[in-house]
């Protein structure tokens, strides 16, 4: 099965809220609340992926020395397996504001719980509430 390296990032304010996004209608897996992020392409390190993925999706900047590594999911899926570093970060330049019409939302730690996300994503939350 091929392994697919997709970066993605829990944008943390200053309240300790974190940021998941709504997958759009049509996609795989719409309708449930991901980390922003997305595949890392060739030649590209994970960091300017989602500095690329950053910008393009939220209308934000951010740097690689922003980026601290907190945790990674390695996931089947049926067609491929899923292989994502997750990074936290604090401080970027500009206002998170969605660019291609997706749900945001800035979560509370114990909330978490209660939004839908993808099978690889479930196992995060404990590392992640542990940074928040
Ligand atoms: N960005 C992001 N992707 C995730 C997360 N969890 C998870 O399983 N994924 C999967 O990683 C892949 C990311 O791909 P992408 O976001 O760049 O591309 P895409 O929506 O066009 O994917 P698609 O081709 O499967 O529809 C998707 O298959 C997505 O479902 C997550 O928390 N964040």
């Amino acid at each position: 099965m091929k392994t697919v390296l997709v970066a993605a990032v829990a944008l943390i304010d200053p309240d300790g809220r974190v940021l998941l996004a709504q997958r759009p209608e049509g996609k795989s897996m719409a309708g449930l609340w991901e980390f922003p992020g997305g595949k890392v392409e060739h030649g590209e390190t994970p960091e300017a992926a989602l500095i690329r993925e950053l910008h393009e999706e939220l209308g934000i900047d951010t740097w690689t020395s922003c980026l601290a590594p907190l945790t990674f999911a390695s996931h089947s899926y049926d067609d491929f397996h899923l292989l994502m570093p997750v990074y936290a970060c604090r401080k970027w330049q500009g206002i998170v504001q969605p660019q291609e019409g997706q749900k945001l939302a800035w979560v509370r730690s114990n909330d978490l719980r209660s939004y839908d996300m993808p099978p690889a994503d479930i196992p995060l939350i404990p590392a992640l509430q542990m940074w928040l």
